[in-house]
């Protein structure tokens, strides 16, 4: 049984959104930073996107997100039906990345009042589930490096999207933490969401898929 009950509106929520991408190349500042990723995944699955530093795992996520120009086909579909992939970046994906897209002025309650004001949902119990419940009052900017990086998942708690990009999602967690994240995309696949994570050599995610990158 896992610890997070969830939050009744994404309990509800079943994806059947696959993603492919075939032979991306991706541009940074008008040059190639990464070439020739394949991929596909199919709704509940999951692939941990592997390099050294500089091999372009984040373009690789940006491209998906749509925040980097690329080469190659990225094809969001279901079933046999193509998506269009503008409708399905604005409303579909979630990225996270290591500098969490927080405003370090509004307290940790704030956030969570903004982020359910923004995508029209309660933020319901969310910051229990991230552990952050005795932080409410604090700026986001006095939070430690740690309680931020929880913070910075709370959008996937309080708006169910079919893929969610995650870059080092375990970079600056302790264990608590690191299982909070395990059990979430676990939540997430088993409603047919997908995942695509950057992650470093000590990190994993058992029954994920791996792919290498390279820099080009
Ligand atoms: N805005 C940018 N302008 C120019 N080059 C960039 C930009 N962002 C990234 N790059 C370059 O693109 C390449 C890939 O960077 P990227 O951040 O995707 O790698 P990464 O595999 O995620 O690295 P790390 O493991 O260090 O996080 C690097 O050489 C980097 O310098």
């Amino acid at each position: 049984m896992l610890p997070w009950p969830g939050i009744p509106h994404v309990r509800a929520m079943a994806f059947e959104m696959s993603l492919s991408c075939d032979d991306v190349c991706v541009q940074r500042a008008g040059k190639d930073v990464l070439a020739g990723v394949s991929l596909s995944l199919a709704p509940g699955e999951a692939v941990m996107l592997r390099g050294p530093n500089g091999s372009g795992k984040t373009s690789m996520l940006r491209a998906v997100a749509g925040l980097a120009s690329f080469d190659g086909e990225i094809v969001f579909s279901r079933g046999v039906q193509v998506l269009d992939p503008a409708f399905i970046r604005a409303h579909e994906i979630h990225m996270v990345s290591p500098e969490g897209g927080l405003s370090p002025r509004l307290t940790v309650r704030e956030t969570a009042r903004f982020l359910g004001a923004f995508y029209g949902r309660d933020p319901g119990e969310s910051l229990g589930q991230l552990g952050l419940e005795k932080q409410g009052h604090l700026r986001v900017g006095d939070l430690s490096t740690g309680q931020r990086r929880r913070l910075s998942l709370l959008r996937l708690l309080i708006s169910p999207r079919a893929l969610w990009l995650l870059d080092e999602p375990f970079a600056a967690l302790d264990e608590e933490g690191k299982e909070i994240v395990r059990a979430l995309i676990d939540i997430h696949r088993a409603r047919g969401g997908l995942v695509m994570l950057a992650l470093h050599d000590r990190e994993a995610l058992p029954s994920a898929k791996t792919l290498f990158v390279e820099a080009a």
